[in-house]
Parts: C-alpha cells; sequence; structure tokens
C-alpha cells in the first residue's frame, strides 16, 4: 500500500473514532465464532482498545455450541425450534452452568488480562432483565422473554470504565431460570441502552440469497425484505432469531445492526471501520 493510501486508512478511522466516541456498541459474540484460532485474542484486544478510544462497549455471549456438547455428555439431545433450544429443567442448569459460569467468566478474565476492566452479569445480576416464560413458539420448556433491560446499571458501569460482559440466563418472575437467546437478548440491550450500532459475529460471512455459494452475499438488508427470506425460507436455523433481533433493534431506534464473520481477526474493528466492505447491514 502506497504511504497517501495508508494515511487515507488512518484519517477514515480516526473520523470513525470521533464518530463513535461516547456511544454504545453491542456485540453479540456466538458460540459457533468461538475458538478459532487466534481469532479470540484480536476480539478482546478490539474491545479493550476501542473502550480506551472512549466507546462504550457492551459485550454479550453466547454459547450454543459448548452447551450441547455438554449436555450430549449427560445424554440430553439437543433440541431446537426455530433456533431456539427445548430446554427442561437438567437443560436449564447445564445452559447457567456454560454461559453464566465457564463462558462469561473466561472472557472476563481475558478482557482484565488484556488491560480492560470487564464485569460479567447474568440477566440476574443487578436486575439486568425482568423475563416471562416465551410462549411464542408454543412450549419449549424454560426458555425466556425478555420483558424489561435495565439499563441504568449497565451505564453506572460503563460511566465508571467497566466493560460489560452479559450471559442471557435470568430469572422469571416466578423465581425460576430461564434461558434467552443471546442475539435476542443482545437486541434488547442495544434497543434498552439506544445503541449506536448493534454487531452479531458469527460463523458466516453474513446473510447469504442462496446458501450454496459464497457469490449470494447480501451486503444490505431492509427490514421487511429480511422479513421475506425467512418467510421463504432462506433463512433458517440460528440465522432466524440473530434477523429477528437486528430488525427488532432498528425499529426500536438502534441505528444499524450488521451480521460479520466473527471467525475472522479483527472481526469488530472492521465492522466498525470498513463497514461496507464486511457482512450484512440490516436497516429501517
Ligand atoms: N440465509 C442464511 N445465510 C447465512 N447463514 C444462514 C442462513 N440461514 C441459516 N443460516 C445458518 O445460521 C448459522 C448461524 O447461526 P448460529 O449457528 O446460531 O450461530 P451463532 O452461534 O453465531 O449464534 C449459520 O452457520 C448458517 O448455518
Ligand atoms: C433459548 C436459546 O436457544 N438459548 C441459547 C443461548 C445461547 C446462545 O444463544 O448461544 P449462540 O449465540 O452461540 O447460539 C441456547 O441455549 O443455545
Amino acid at each position: 500500500m502506497q504511504a497517501f493510501e495508508r494515511v487515507e486508512v488512518f484519517k477514515r478511522a480516526l473520523f470513525s473514532v470521533r464518530d463513535y466516541r461516547e456511544k454504545t456498541i453491542v456485540i453479540k459474540y456466538g458460540g459457533s465464532a468461538m475458538g478459532s484460532e487466534g481469532q479470540e485474542d484480536t476480539l478482546i484486544e478490539d474491545i479493550v482498545l476501542l473502550k480506551n478510544s472512549g466507546i462504550n462497549i457492551v459485550l454479550v455471549h453466547g454459547g450454543g455450541k459448548k452447551i450441547s456438547e455438554v449436555s450430549q455428555k449427560l445424554g440430553i439431545t439437543p433440541k431446537f425450534v426455530n433456533g431456539l433450544r427445548v430446554t427442561d429443567e437438567q437443560t436449564v442448569e447445564v445452559v447457567e452452568m456454560v454461559l453464566s459460569g465457564q463462558i462469561n467468566k473466561k472472557i472476563v478474565s481475558q478482557i482484565n488480562r488484556c488491560g480492560g476492566k470487564a464485569v460479567g452479569l447474568s440477566g440476574k445480576d443487578g436486575g439486568l432483565f425482568t423475563a416471562e416464560k416465551d410462549l411464542s413458539n408454543g412450549d419449549i420448556g424454560f426458555v425466556g422473554r425478555i420483558k424489561s433491560v435495565n439499563a441504568k446499571i449497565l451505564d453506572i458501569l460503563s460511566r465508571e470504565g467497566y466493560i460489560c460482559v452479559v450471559s442471557p440466563v435470568t430469572s422469571g418472575e416466578d423465581g425460576r431460570t430461564y434461558n434467552i437467546n443471546a442475539d435476542t437478548a443482545a437486541g434488547e440491550i442495544a434497543a434498552g441502552l439506544g445503541a449506536e450500532k448493534l454487531i452479531l459475529l458469527t460463523d458466516v460471512e453474513g446473510v447469504y440469497e442462496d446458501r450454496s455459494g459464497k457469490t449470494s452475499l447480501i451486503r444490505s438488508l431492509k427490514t421487511e425484505r429480511a422479513l421475506e427470506l425467512i418467510k421463504r425460507g432462506v433463512i433458517d436455523g440460528g440465522m432466524i432469531p440473530k434477523i429477528m433481533c437486528c430488525v427488532e433493534a432498528v425499529k426500536r431506534g438502534v441505528k444499524k445492526a450488521q451480521i460479520v464473520d466473527g471467525r475472522v481477526p479483527h472481526a469488530v474493528l472492521l465492522a466498525l471501520f470498513d463497514e461496507d466492505g464486511v457482512g450484512t447491514t440490516i436497516e429501517k
């Protein structure tokens, strides 16, 4: 790259940092993007760098793959309805152990080791989420629907320099533990905080129009077309809750939502500073 081209890149990045300063970016880190070689270190680095540049970061993580692995070891066969895990009493215990225990604490300690200040929260902590049983897909057990997000707790921690790392497990008003899809939780948090952007990191480049080939990556998607692609069956499985949460988030005031390949090193920096070059952007 020539010197003048490099300068252009620096300038673009500096202007973007200025535009995002003091705004909130919600990042959802999906289980299927976890564990690719070297990628996790760059994600943690990016998050700490962005926070140090004055951008508020909230990281919501999933861990569906790991939950399925542990469940299978315990003789439970994972079952999904429209991308949501059928969650019986035994499964919800596995979900809480894996998400709020193992994965949340691992990410918190990685951020702290990298020079950031991270706090791990589940929906239970500080009353982050109020929830009730989600019956929109029939009765699929202890799957929750978020009724409200306590944005204040996230604001207080953010203002004090903390990066909030959120596990999508919470209690319902009935005192039971509920499993919430991490995309849905991230969308609710983004809407609750009036975030500038919601970034979903996953294991595909973005949304494909034709699942068989890379050439069909959709760069930009309006909410109506996104819903139509679900109806036509082009979008299915774990991509359904992703699209639904993006659609809901942008309807409720989040400026943009982006689905990007989280297996790529520095995926978050690319999503913020090379917006047109990566993933699928969902706008109203
Ligand atoms: N139209 C589509 N374009 C891309 N991926 C799709 C589409 N429809 C369904 N998918 C599936 O959605 C998956 C991502 O969802 P999921 O496995 O739940 O990831 P995560 O763990 O990141 O939440 C992709 O790996 C892909 O198999
Ligand atoms: C209700 C429901 O489906 N909950 C999810 C929560 C974890 C998650 O969403 O993880 P990913 O982002 O890695 O898919 C589950 O049990 O798998």
